[in-house]
């Protein structure tokens, strides 16, 4: 049924006492036939009104209850060993950089309050091997940039992922035998590459492997060594996803057979999620990662409920690239687009965004001021 306007009588109705008034109802209002008040207007009768706190742009902001900051993002680079930038087609906007460009870009989202950021290296075809062995090489790629930009910011906090599959010439995220993939065979390689990256100064490593127990292991690897400091931002609920692929063509990391199901979590399950987060802060994990992050704002919800440990969320490349396409078709608006969505994945319960947005958004949040 519409509701019925009704039109104001001649005179003026008369004054209502506040004794007179009945009980308290917020809800009272509902359905409730339109008279006219003191002041001539129209009057749906109600006290609770929840528009009052967002009547003008300063109210809103003396209420929010969710800021997101450039503090809060890390801003993931891919690295060559080319002297060019390279375009990756799937994912507009970013590139594979040479190590020089890789600090330049640095340097601009610094100047927008980026602090944090993320490695990861597409290898040559000849360095690939079942093993990974390269990926605890003292000169490779990921070592040298990272003391390349700590050198050039010592106060940012450099990230490195803690993975095979850059390095595996089967693109699988650890040893593989007789199509299987090896756990402990590949914790022992995740400690080597742990180490490694440690020792040229990265400040957080990540396993993005999801192999059982290679937090605790990598915990003691870098005790034993001395990088007490080093810090460990585990992959807790990382999920088999579809929304990888562009990142898996900016890397040339696409499996060789099969498919990541039995070390990535089934995207129909987020207890399991909760199990996989007891383990890691037992083991040792200074902070979990749930990703991707869009379609999975309820396992980290849930994480948040279930630990005290910070959390992150991963805005993955397959999220980033359908933005993307909807923005380049004119459908988005990309700068509502993607502030919502950063400030929906802090609503959540995510305290982190990994994010290929990050120099992007901070630069409008930065625009925008007075957060
Ligand atoms: N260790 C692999 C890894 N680390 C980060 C991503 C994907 C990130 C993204 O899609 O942005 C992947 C891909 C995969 O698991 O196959
Ligand atoms: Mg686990």
């Amino acid at each position: 049924q519409p509701m019925r306007m009704v039109a104001a009588p001649e005179r003026a109705a008369p004054a209502v006492r506040a004794s007179e008034l009945p009980a308290y109802n917020p809800l009272e209002g509902a359905g409730a036939p339109l008279t006219v008040n003191n002041g001539g207007n129209v009057w749906v009768p109600q006290r609770a009104r929840p528009r009052r706190n967002r009547k003008s742009d300063a109210m809103r902001r003396m209420v929010r209850e969710t800021i997101v900051t450039p503090a809060n993002f890390i801003y993931p680079l891919f690295i060559h060993e080319e002297s060019y930038q390279q375009e990756i087609p799937s994912m507009p906007g970013c590139q594979r950089h040479s190590l020089e460009h890789m600090l330049k870009e640095c340097e601009d989202a610094w100047r927008f309050g980026v602090r944090t950021f993320v490695l990861f290296p597409k290898v040559a075809d000849n360095l690939k091997s079942n093993y990974a062995d390269e990926c605890y090489n003292p000169n490779g790629i990921v070592p040298r940039a990272v003391s390349m930009i700590k050198e050039r910011f010592p106060d940012s906090i450099v990230c490195t992922d803690i993975a095979l599959d850059p390095y595996s010439d089967q693109g699988h995220d650890g040893v593989v035998k007789d199509g299987k993939i090896l756990n402990d065979e590949t914790i022992m390689q995740l400690c080597k590459q742990a180490v490694c990256q440690a020792r040229a100064g990265s400040d957080v490593v990540a396993p993005s492997d999801m192999m059982d127990g290679r937090v605790g292991a990598i915990r003691d690897a870098l005790d034993s060594e001395g990088f007490t400091d080093t810090s460990i931002l585990a992959y807790t609920a990382k999920y088999a996803s579809a929304f990888y692929g562009p990142f898996r063509d900016a890397l040339d990391s696409h499996p060789g057979f099969g498919d990541k199901k039995t070390y990535q979590q089934d995207p129909a399950n987020g207890r399991e999620a909760l199990v996989e987060a007891a383990l890691d802060a037992a083991e040792g994990a200074d902070m979990l990662m749930v990703k991707p992050g869009m379609p999975y704002l309820d396992v980290i919800h849930r994480l948040k409920t279930e630990t005290n440990l910070p959390i992150s969320a991963y805005h993955v490349s397959g999220e980033y690239a359908m933005m993307k396409a909807a923005v380049e078709r004119g459908w988005l608006d990309e700068r509502a687009a993607v502030l919502e969505t950063m400030t929906c994945f802090k609503r959540a319960g995510a305290d982190i965004i990994l994010t290929y947005y990050a120099k992007q958004a901070a630069q409008w949040l930065c625009e925008d001021g007075l957060f």
